[in-house]
């Protein structure tokens, strides 16, 4: 046999001064393991106990802002050499295998575009290892697949400044038939795109979310303008860009908070147009 590896140290048995040790160090982890199998199993059992209850009333089975309020406490009381992403990449697991329970769950990916490897990772990293996700060519035919029920959820490029007119999917987003419901990465990394996740069921507040807008504006509303009566009216904006085509202009504001989407003071913004595309979880640092 050619020696496939020949860079790998050779396992040298544990010299006898050691073994005790590692004998002992081995059994702590086994017994931590059956605890936390013990545990895994008792919260799949609470899983299955609220999927047949009426609990959670009529809706989807996935709610990605209780999933955010979890990791979110986690991380709050997280300590010690476990890496924060880790932890994360643990409970996605947990909570992908919970939602497989409650229902038949599909990804669509929309990674057609310059985006599309960041899009494929970050999906791949919130739904977990073995939810079916398949890529799309286009981010039409992925919302095509949520609305013909093909697929639970669509994940998208986060719209940024200065997209060519083809990539701008929010300015055609169908609000009253689909919402955005979470922006990934949950743990902030920098430098990589951000991706969207939309369903054909409302969002979910986590406790500290934005919202995003989309506003008709005329042509000649400055971006200035629309700031200080977003401000004005409660709804300070965290981002804010406008596309003007003729004599029309559309905004996409992510303002701070989680508004409902039939919200009074949202309707009633100086008499403009506002539709709320979704909301989702702040993210939390890295
Ligand atoms: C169990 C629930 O359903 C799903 C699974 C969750 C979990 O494993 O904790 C949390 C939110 C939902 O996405 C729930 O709504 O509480």
């Amino acid at each position: 046999m050619p020696d496939l590896n020949p860079s790998a140290a050779p396992l040298l048995p544990t010299p006898p001064a050691y073994a005790a040790e590692l004998a002992t160090l081995r059994a702590e982890i086994d017994a931590l393991d059956d605890a936390l199998h013990d545990i895994v199993m008792r919260r799949a059992g609470i899983v299955a106990r609220l999927a047949e209850s009426r609990a959670k009333g009529a809706g989807p089975a996935l709610r990605p802002g209780r999933e955010a309020a979890i990791l979110r406490r986690m991380l709050a009381r997280h300590a010690g050499p476990l890496p924060r992403s880790a932890l994360v990449r643990l409970w996605r697991e947990i909570f992908a295998a919970s939602t497989a329970m409650q229902s038949n769950f599909t990804v669509v990916a929309a990674a057609d575009n310059e985006h599309a490897d960041a899009v494929m990772r970050l999906t791949r990293a919130h739904f977990g290892g073995t939810t079916p996700i398949r890529a799309m060519t286009t981010v039409g035919q992925a919302l095509a697949a949520l609305l013909s029920g093909e697929a639970a959820i669509a994940t998208l490029p986060a719209p940024e400044p200065e997209e060519r007119e083809d990539a701008a999917w929010w300015v055609r987003f169908d609000a009253n038939s689909l919402q955005v419901t979470a922006r990934l990465p949950f743990l902030a990394e920098p430098g990589s795109h951000g991706v969207l996740v939309v369903s054909p069921t409302p969002p979910d507040p986590s406790g500290r979310d934005r919202t995003l807008l989309r506003i008709e504006l005329t042509a000649d509303f400055s971006h200035a303008r629309l700031t200080r009566l977003l401000a004005d009216a409660g709804i300070p904006a965290h981002s804010l860009q406008i596309r003007r085509t003729g004599e029309q202009a559309l905004a996409l504001a992510e303002v701070a908070g989680f508004w409902e989407a039939d919200d009074p003071r949202l309707k009633s913004l100086a008499g403009l147009h506002v539709q709320r595309l979704g909301a989702y979880a702040e993210a939390e640092p890295g």
